[in-house]
This record gives structure tokens, sequence and C-alpha cells, in this order.
């Protein structure tokens, strides 16, 4: 722009940008009719001002053909005369219109992933995979931990994960990198409670930093629903032992590592002595009183490491790892003597309940002779037991024998 004439000579582009004829003369006014009028005004001042010396930076919209709108970035440079005065404007001015559009569609795309995070009804945190640091938190995650955004963003994830910020990071390694895309956890909310959470876990990339993005499921409640569910399954619901299928369950590693390592192995079969009297003369319900008081008596007579369970009606096993034909003998008798010992009290009698128990320790010739079935193998070795107990109850019971 020559400042004296108040005259503006063009460029064919800027021409093409604001589409007016190559070539016509063009006034400031003129110019300015072709901004948007909401910019208008910030042009103008921009131009009084590098009129008086002050060169400038703007980003405008001008209307071009059919009043399409293009950005531009506009730079008026101020060149002065040797006299110190300003002589002319050069303005630069370059169509942005592609870069604009492609931010506001990167803005708009961000603005619906942020939308995706924030809104999800899912709780959502946003990890910096080294030092674990919470770095954002939806508003799920804000009524789930019960900390606002800002308490949840200055914490690390070990404040809310029980365990160790170390074996944290190792699991988030092996989530990661087996993977295997969640874990199970236990989170810690800000009233103290402590909730079973299933988190998955994704590796998201920004600006050339990792970060995890973690959706915990609470589970706490399926959690218990299953416990129960399994503790159904595996336990005999009047006395709170083993059942059967438990047994046999627990039973077959007990064998394999016997043939592993020659560690010994015993079961103990037990059986009421004439149980049935229990039933015939006070009733069923005593009967199974009897069963219970028993149950608690086994339960506190054997090792931690050794199983209690219910065969069937008042028939009852043990099972004994690392337990040689002796000292199985040994806690059979301790077992048959703490219920010899044992007074049940019924109104005002007290009544006496005995037991006769049969030992089996495993070895080779049991298991030698099948085809080393594991099933097979223990039920060779009940079947001994069996024998033993029957045989203890022919020589006049409340005894052990063994095989
Ligand atoms: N109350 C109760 N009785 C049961 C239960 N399961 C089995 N019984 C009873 O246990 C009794 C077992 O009787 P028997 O097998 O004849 O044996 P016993 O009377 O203990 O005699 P011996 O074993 O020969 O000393 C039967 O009357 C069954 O009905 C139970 O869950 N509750």
């Amino acid at each position: 722009m020559q400042v004296e004439a108040n005259q503006l000579v063009f460029s064919d582009e800027v021409y093409r940008i604001v589409g007016l004829p190559q070539g016509t003369d063009i006034s400031l006014e003129q110019f300015l009719s072709c901004v948007y009028e909401e910019d208008r005004e910030e042009v103008r001042q921009t131009f009084l001002s590098a009129k008086k010396g002050i060169s400038g930076d703007l980003t405008h919209r001008v209307k071009s053909e059919n009043d399409r709108l293009i950005y531009v970035r506009n730079h008026m440079e101020v060149l002065f005369n040797d006299a110190g005065a300003v002589d002319r404007i050069l303005g630069t001015i370059q169509d942005i219109s592609h870069q604009i559009e492609l931010q506001k569609a990167i803005e708009a795309k961000e603005q619906l992933y942020r939308q995706i995070f924030e809104r999800s009804r899912a709780v959502k945190l946003l990890l910096n995979p080294e030092q674990g640091q919470i770095i954002d938190a939806n508003e799920a995650a804000q009524r789930y931990y019960g900390y606002s955004h800002k308490q949840l963003t200055s914490m690390g994830i070990e404040q809310i994960n029980t365990l160790p910020l170390e074996e944290l990071r190792a699991e988030f390694y092996r989530t990661l990198t087996e993977n295997c895309d969640y874990g199970n956890y236990k989170h810690r909310l800000a009233n103290g409670e402590i909730r079973d959470v299933e988190v998955y876990t994704s590796d998201v990339e920004f600006d050339g930093k990792h970060y995890y993005h973690s959706i915990i499921f609470d589970v706490t409640e399926r959690n218990q629903v299953l416990a129960q569910l399994e503790k159904a399954a595996m336990h005999d619901s009047l006395t709170g032992l083993f059942n059967r299928r438990s047994v046999d369950y627990r039973a077959e590693p007990e064998i394999a590592h016997y043939l592993r390592t020659g560690e010994p192995f015993s079961v103990i079969m037990m059986d009421i002595d004439h149980f049935k009297h229990f039933n015939d003369i006070y009733g069923h319900d005593v009967g199974d009183l009897v069963l219970r008081h028993v149950a608690q008596l086994f339960e506190s007579e054997v090792r931690a490491t050794d199983l209690v369970g219910r065969f069937g009606g008042e028939e009852f096993i043990v099972l004994a790892p690392q337990t040689d034909k002796e000292n199985a003998i040994l806690l059979a008798e301790r077992i048959v003597s703490s219920v010899r010992a044992f007074e049940m009290e019924y109104g005002d009698e007290r009544l006496k309940i005995t037991l006769s128990a049969g030992v089996a320790t495993l070895d080779e010739s049991l298991c030698l002779n099948q085809t080393f079935d594991l099933k097979d193998c223990f039920a060779q070795l009940v079947k001994h037991a069996d024998e033993q107990l029957y045989n203890a109850k022919s020589k006049g019971r409340d005894q052990v024998c063994s095989f």
C-alpha cells in the first residue's frame, strides 16, 4: 500500500483470494468491504496501526466469490522512507483455509474423543506408565472413587490400587505384552472401601509419549456371588466340610506329587459308630447336630495342609499329604480319641459318640497296578482305607485299623 496515495497494489494471488478482476484499482475501503463483517474492524485497526508505523499480524476471513469465506493470515510490514516516515505497508496475505479446516476437523475429532472419555458411564483413567501418575479421570471415575478431578490427577495409581507400585508396573507390563488386555485388582475408594475391579488397559500414544488408558469395572458383587457358588459347589452344606467332588479334585494332585517326589500321602476313612441310633432315638435333627459337632472336632485336630471331607452319609475322609503310615495312624487315633472324649449336650443328657477309622498310605503297588490314572489310583487308596474302616468296625468299633 502506498500510504501517501492511500492506494493498494495487489498481487494476482490476492485478486484471486478476494475474487476481484486482476488489475482493478482498489482503495483500502474497497478491500475492507471484501473482509468478513465480523473481522472488518480488527483489520481496519491493524491497518491504522501500520500507518502509524507498527507492523502487525492477524488472521481474518475474506468473502470470496459466491460469498465463500476464506481464512487468510495477513502480515502487515511497515517500510519507512529515508526521513523515517512510514512510506509503504507491505502486506502478505496467505490463504490458510485448508489448514484452518484441517485444524477444525482435528479439534472436532478431539472434542468427540474427549466426550467419549468424559461422558462415558464407564470409569476411565489415563495414567503415566512410568510414575503411575493419574493424568486424567472422567466424571464416572470421580463419582466411583469419591475424589474430585483435581484430587485424582494429583494422585498415583498406587494410592488406589492395593498392589505396591513395582508389582503394579510388572502387572501392567504383563497385561500389555502378553496380549492379555485385562487384569483383576483391588481398588481403594476415598471412603476406605476396597472393591474388586476388572481393569482393561490399552497403550495410547500422544505427542510422542505413552499413556495407559484404563477402563475399570467393579466386579465386587459378581465375585461375591461367584465365591458363594464356588463354596456351595465345593462344600457340604450340613457340615461345611469339603464335599466328595472337591475331595476327588484335591486328591489327584497329591497323588501326582507322590509319583513325582515319593513324598508320603495317606488317607483316613472315618465312620460314626451306630449313628443310626441317634436318628432313631433322638430324631434326624439331632443326628444332623452330631454330624456338625464331629466335623468341627475333625477340623480342630488336623493340620492346615490336611483336608477333611464328608464322603457321604456319616462317612468322612481326611487327606493327609506328606504324612507316612505311622503319622497317619497317630492322627487317626488322635481324632478317634477326641470324639470319644466329646460329650454332646442334649437337654439333660450328655450324648457319647464314638468313631471308627481306617488308614491307608499310598505306595507304588497301589498305583503301578493302575495305568497311572490318578482317579483309579485314588479309588484304590480309598478302597484300602475303607477295608480297614470295616475291619475296625468288626473288631468292636471306636478304634483305628491300618493297611
Ligand atoms: N441325621 C442324618 N443322618 C444321616 C445323614 N446321612 C446318613 N444318615 C444316616 O446315617 C445312618 C447310617 O447308618 P448305618 O449305615 O446303618 O451305620 P451305623 O448306624 O452308623 O452303624 P455302623 O456304621 O455299623 O457303626 C442311616 O440311618 C442314615 O440315614 C445325614 O445327613 N443326617
